[in-house]
């Protein structure tokens, strides 16, 4: 097949299944005709905002490795995809910020900038999620995010200068078509911060440790009937295992549970005292606790998972087959006390979805 006829192969199947979602079977064929001659044409076709919003909802619904798809169809659709400089892309994503932080009531959104048009992309947002901790190498050891590395190196070389801090927000980096990225400071009053506090504890607010309200993945390529958005920043609100089990618990992330078990009082130098376990417990604990408190929204593991069941119900009775990747979808804390531990799913790639795509940067 040449190139055209696969993009309109791809635009058929999510065209004919868009319209019998949006219960609008009988503008199918006057549709495909229209996007048929479009391909013909200019080698690629333009969706329309319904159908935009449908596949990128769609692709929500579809991605294996997310607990959260309970709620797929409450995506809210920002359509950015006439948006041309790096100054207007920067004020998008501003918005989007604004928006989804909501002061703590966080709301499911996505911005859609341009598609890439012929294998070239037109737009590329460097960093991996819209806010997110730098991390810098020091004589003695990483100070920060390490896995914000890469990232902060880049930045540096672009003449972006940082505090220095376990906690300094990276700019935005936009890059448009072939031009060297531009950077943009985001705001401080537009990043809402948690401080993590314990119920019990007192001396947990003695780690000084803070996370960011909204996580915004903004390096992924949402893929809608061939069509590739290679910038479509989403949003959701953290299930606390990301923050506590991972973000704060990895060695190779900010590696606290030392440090949480020792003023614990636990026997670290012995793993069978298992006070890795309890560590990381308390830790996920103070995540909720800190959240809740502070009125931003965050999900336990638990709910999550219970949320989960209801979607595979759900999907059942709209003759759907539920896919997902086992592997991801059991959380890293306590997985056999939910059921998904004790099922299994078929990890079948369907489209609309969310992809990898190559680092623009290394
Ligand atoms: C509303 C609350 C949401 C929650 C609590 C949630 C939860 C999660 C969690 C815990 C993961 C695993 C992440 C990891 O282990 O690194 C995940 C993965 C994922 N989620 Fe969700 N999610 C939510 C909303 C969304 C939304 C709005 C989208 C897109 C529109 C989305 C798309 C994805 C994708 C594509 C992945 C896989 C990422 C990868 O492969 O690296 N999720 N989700
Ligand atoms: N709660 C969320 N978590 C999430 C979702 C998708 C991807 C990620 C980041 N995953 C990659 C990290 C880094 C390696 C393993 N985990 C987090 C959401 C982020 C954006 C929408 S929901």
């Amino acid at each position: 097949m040449t190139e055209k006829e696969t993009l309109f192969h791809e635009a058929k199947q999510f065209i004919t299944a868009c319209y019998h979602e949006l219960n609008k079977p009988d503008i199918i064929e006057e549709r495909l005709k229209e996007i048929k001659s479009e391909i013909n044409r200019y080698g690629y076709y333009e969706h329309t905002y319904e159908e935009l919003a449908c596949g990128a909802r769609a692709a929500w619904r579809n991605s294996n490795r997310c607990i959260g798809r309970l709620f797929w169809r409450s995506l809210h659709v920002f359509d950015a995809r006439h948006l041309a400089t790096e100054q207007r892309i920067y004020e998008a994503l501003l918005n989007h910020i604004t928006y989804a932080t909501n002061e703590g009531k966080i709301r499911p959104a996505i911005t859609i900038f341009k598609p890439q048009i012929k294998q070239e992309p037109q737009v590329r947002i460097w960093n991996h999620q819209l806010i997110r901790y730098a991390g810098y190498e020091t004589e003695n050891g990483v100070t920060g995010d390490p896995a914000s590395l890469s990232l902060t190196r880049a930045c540096q070389e672009m003449g972006w200068k940082g505090k220095g801090s376990r906690f300094d927000v990276l700019p935005l980096v936009i890059q448009v078509q072939q031009r060297p990225p531009q950077w943009f400071e985001i705001p401080e009053e537009l990043v809402l911060e948690v401080p993590i506090r314990h119920p019990e504890y007192d001396w947990f607010e003695d780690l000084n440790i803070k996370w960011y309200a909204v996580p915004i993945i903004s390096d992924m390529c949402l893929e809608i009937g061939g069509i590739h958005y290679t910038a479509s920043p989403f949003n959701g609100w953290y299930m606390e295992t990301e923050i506590g089990a991972r973000n704060l618990a990895d060695t190779f992330r900010y590696n606290l549970l030392p440090e949480v078990a020792k003023r614990m009082g636990l026997e670290i130098s012995r793993n069978a005292s298992l006070w890795k376990d309890k560590a990381l417990v308390e830790l996920n604990v103070a995540v909720l606790h800190s959240y809740k408190q502070d009125g931003v929204s965050i999900v336990d593991h638990h709910t999550a998972a219970e949320q989960f069941k209801q979607f595979e119900q759900q999907e059942r009775d709209s003759g759907r087959k539920v896919t997902g990747d086992w592997t991801w979808l059991i959380p890293p804390v306590s997985p056999a006390t939910t059921h998904i531990f004790h099922q299994t799913y078929e990890n079948r790639m369907l489209k609309p979805n969310y992809f990898y795509q190559d680092r623009p940067y290394e």
